[in-house]
């Protein structure tokens, strides 16, 4: 080549560049979970979505998240959430999503598992908040892996304790609860130096790969159930969305909780949020369902009716969302701040004597 035939070396270099960022784009991941939950909505019969009824809880949800002027930033105003921006924050949120399930009791409102914490009795989610903040008060470094791996240290004596109930009732799945910090610590160890926030690390700034990775090497965190005939697992991963969630809500975007595709991450199926979706006429159940609700009778954990309420509630929230999103396509909302302000809607209806229904029962590991 005559040295006027030279290819520019800087050209060259704009178009290596160029190239090797189109190949290095890491192919966008996904967690399945609006697939699956999809499948059942088109194939279920115990349990629909009622779409006039969706549009209009759009409407109402819109309107008075904007009255509260509720964002990601309302995660921080409760009480009992950690306030610092730090390592110690990611640890509690990782120790509290393994944790997060399965409070509720048959009990009445006075004689129910409670914790008594600055001056107040927690129950529910927030009893077991109010249980990790009092052992860290206390000295006990219940959100550090490498605690749960001693079981000289961590054991059910002292699960027991960190939890204790100021009422005669112990907190539900106490074994359970054990396991899944004896399993996480396992995998922190061999996998992410025993630390969560390498964890969080190893998604890039991924919500959904975080899930995935959740899902992938936790079995306490993966929650997809066979549905009748299909061959794929549908996937709800609620603790391992509600972590990511946690997450970006704590860190407002920033820091641990930055990711790029937030919006990927779905409603968290929980016994909570199909109680006000019914409540809203959202979602509408069979005789079978409706009654084993209002009578309080078990419905077994990845059984076809559960598996139908999960499922239809995320579905339901992401037409709430697309909903929301077609009447104002400004709004910066998504399925985790819709969900969130649903939870603490139904939780105050609760604090009220309001509850407009029971709450479906399953008793689980998942929610
Ligand atoms: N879908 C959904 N499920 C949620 C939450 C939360 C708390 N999230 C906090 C973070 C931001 C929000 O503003 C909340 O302050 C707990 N749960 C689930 O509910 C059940 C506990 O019910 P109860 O026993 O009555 O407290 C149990 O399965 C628990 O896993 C949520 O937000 N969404």
């Amino acid at each position: 080549m005559s040295s006027d035939d030279e290819a520019d070396p800087e050209l060259v270099e704009l178009l290596r560049q160029h190239f090797q960022g189109k190949l290095a784009v890491k192919e966008e991941a996904d967690t399945g979970v609006l697939d699956g939950c999809e499948y059942i909505y088109d194939n279920c019969i115990d349990v629909a979505v009622d779409m006039r009824a969706s549009k209009a809880a759009a409407e109402t949800i819109f309107n008075k998240m904007a009255d509260q002027g509720y964002s990601m930033s309302s995660w921080s105003e409760h009480e009992l959430h950690p306030k610092t921006k730090d390592e110690a924050t990611v640890d509690f949120i990782f120790t509290m999503d393994l944790l997060n399930f399965s409070f509720w009791s048959e009990l009445p409102e006075d004689e129910r598992f409670a914790i008594e914490y600055r001056g107040r009795r927690w129950t529910g989610y927030w009893s077991l908040v109010a249980g990790l903040q009092r052992a860290l008060e206390e000295g006990i470094p219940i959100t550090d892996p490498e605690f749960w791996r001693d079981e000289r240290e961590c054991n059910l004596e002292k699960l027991k304790y960190v939890f204790r109930s100021c009422t005669d009732e112990e907190m539900p799945m106490l074994k359970e609860r054990l396991d899944c910090l004896q399993e996480a610590s396992q995998v922190l160890y061999e996998r992410y130096d025993c630390s969560a926030a390498n964890l969080v690390d190893a998604a890039d700034g991924s919500a959904a790969r975080l899930v995935n990775l959740l899902a992938q090497d936790f079995k306490c965190f993966r929650d997809e159930h066979v549905y009748e005939g299909r061959t794929k697992p549908v996937r709800f991963l609620k603790r391992a969305q509600i972590f990511v969630a946690d997450l970006w809500a704590c860190f407002e975007n920033q820091s641990f909780g930055e990711f790029h595709d937030i919006d990927k991450i779905t409603m968290f199926a929980d016994y909570r949020i199909p109680q006000i979706l019914i409540s809203l006429g959202t979602l509408y159940c069979s005789p079978t369902v409706t009654a084993s609700i209002k009578d309080k009778k078990l419905l077994e954990s990845g059984g076809k009716l559960e598996m139908q309420l999960r499922a239809c509630s995320i579905w339901a929230v992401e037409l709430i969302r697309r909903e929301i999103k077609r009447q104002h396509p400004k709004a910066d909302i998504n399925a985790i701040l819709i969900d969130f302000f649903l939870y603490d809607t139904i939780k105050e209806m609760e604090a009220q004597g309001k509850e407009p229904l029971p709450h479906h029962r399953t008793r689980s590991i998942w929610y």
